[in-house]
């Protein structure tokens, strides 16, 4: 790989992630765990059902169920033969004119025409009558209508939400194959950086990216090796990285990687490795360091915080999900109209945090927020959206349709 500084030196935005995405090998070691431990984690085969379910025919409602009748003459009259709750056996099957006391989810005895609900039924001791005969099989829950058995009801790569996990146990089964986590070892940069509970010394600052981030690599189920805060010295962070390389598949860094005189980790990683890319069109996070380090992949993400949380998302998560196995996720996109001027050089593609409502005549509507500066970590706060604009263009005028993207749900913010 080389170093991508000719002329602006940015790579457009579609190609950086194009290029990171290349680099990344999906992981093929997988465990075995225990489905209440497996949420989030990636499935690494198919799981086909075993069963049907539900397995039997039975009822969705509390009511009767109603067996033949010939007779045409409304109200219909049954005589109620037995009574079955959920998980009991019916005892007796239905002949014209006869029905049973049913409950929801109980098994039908034989001959079964339909259910009626309890509401719709008038009861005199063991005589029942109804208005009207319902259609043949209303209120009856097919075997099989929710899953079919022998279809693959949850494929590989699907990271298992709490419904997927759900839907495993309704198919009774009890250990997942998941692909191992990914490692990543995280470190930030910056002589000013305080470790939050101590206090504040002239010019110094709260380390706050390790916090977004590690929190963020923690919800997408990676093993983070925290190294805490690294000097700006270009030996203590050429060290770091050697010995970060041994341990994690990915190493994810932050600050250090734009032109000042205390920003060394490119050249770390020029030493150590090979830079892909350091300088990528986008608005926040143009110092961006992308490169390898024999095999494992490093991410220089850029240090103010707005920045470090976008080119996180943008770029980090997919290869993230990429080498967990899973397919990347796309994040949910729309279009919506500009309510006000949006501003922008042309130049880079923005991720301007934005707010989007939908107004009375139900059509999504989005505003940007004044405060885009890629220090205040509050504008990700008070966003519920990003503003997409494409490097090329210039500002967004009132009524103009956009496309916004929501955040990544290890990165949603709620104040
Ligand atoms: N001459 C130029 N200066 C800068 C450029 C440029 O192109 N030419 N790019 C600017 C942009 S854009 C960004 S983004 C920053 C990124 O710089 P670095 O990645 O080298 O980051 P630092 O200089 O270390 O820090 C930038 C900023 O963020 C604060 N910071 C750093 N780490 C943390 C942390 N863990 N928690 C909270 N805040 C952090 C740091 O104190 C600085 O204020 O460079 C611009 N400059
Ligand atoms: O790339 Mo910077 O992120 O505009 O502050």
């Amino acid at each position: 790989m080389t170093i991508c500084d000719v002329g602006t030196g940015m790579l457009p935005y579609n190609s950086a992630k194009q290029q990171v995405l290349e680099q990344i090998t999906p992981c093929t070691t997988s465990e075995t765990l225990p489905l209440s431990q497996a949420h989030g984690r990636v499935l690494a085969c198919d799981i086909v059902s075993p069963m049907h379910v539900p397995p039997h025919d039975n009822s969705a409602m509390d009511g009767y169920a109603l067996g033949p009748t010939s007779n045409s003459l409304v109200p219909l009259e049954y005589t109620v033969v037995e009574t079955v709750l959920a998980g009991q056996t019916p005892q007796k099957q239905l002949n014209s004119g006869e029905c049973t006391r049913i409950m929801t989810g109980a098994l039908l005895p034989q001959n079964t025409y339909a259910v009626v609900m309890q509401e719709q039924v008038e009861r005199n001791a063991d005589i029942i009558r109804i208005a009207n005969l319902p259609r043949a099989g209303s209120n009856i829950r097919q075997r099989g209508e929710d899953i079919a058995k022998d279809k693959v009801i949850v494929s590989k790569g699907c990271a298992l939400s709490a419904v997927n996990i759900g839907v495993l146990a309704s198919i009774g089964i009890a250990t997942v194959e998941v692909f191992r986590p990914i490692k990543v070892a995280l470190l930030t940069t910056g002589d000013e950086l305080q470790e939050v509970g101590q206090s504040l010394q002239e010019g110094q600052i709260y380390d706050t990216n390790s916090y977004v981030l590690h929190s963020a690599l923690q919800k997408l189920n990676c093993e983070v090796l925290n190294y805490g805060i690294i000097k700006d010295d270009l030996d203590v962070i050429t060290d770091t990285l050697t010995e970060a390389m041994t341990q994690a598949d990915i190493i994810i860094s932050s600050g250090g990687v734009s032109v000042g005189d205390a920003d060394f980790v490119k050249t770390a990683l020029a030493q150590l490795g090979d830079v892909a890319f350091w300088k990528v069109a986008m608005k926040p996070g143009k110092p961006f360091a992308f490169g390898k380090l024999a095999d494992t992949v490093f991410f220089g993400l850029p240090g103010n915080p707005v920045s470090s949380v976008v080119t996180f998302q943008q770029l980090v998560i997919p290869a993230i999900e990429t080498m967990q196995g899973q397919t990347p996720q796309s994040l949910p996109t729309f279009w919506a109209i500009a309510k006000e001027r949006i501003r922008k050089r042309p130049g880079r593609q923005d991720f301007q945090r934005a707010v989007y409502h939908t107004d009375h005549n139900g059509q999504l509507m989005v505003r940007a927020l004044s405060a885009q500066g890629s220090g205040m970590l509050t504008s990700i706060q008070k966003a519920n959206c990003l503003a997409l604009l494409d490097a090329p263009r210039e500002d967004v005028l009132p009524g103009e349709k956009i496309q916004i993207s929501l955040f990544h749900p290890a990165l949603q913010a709620s104040s």
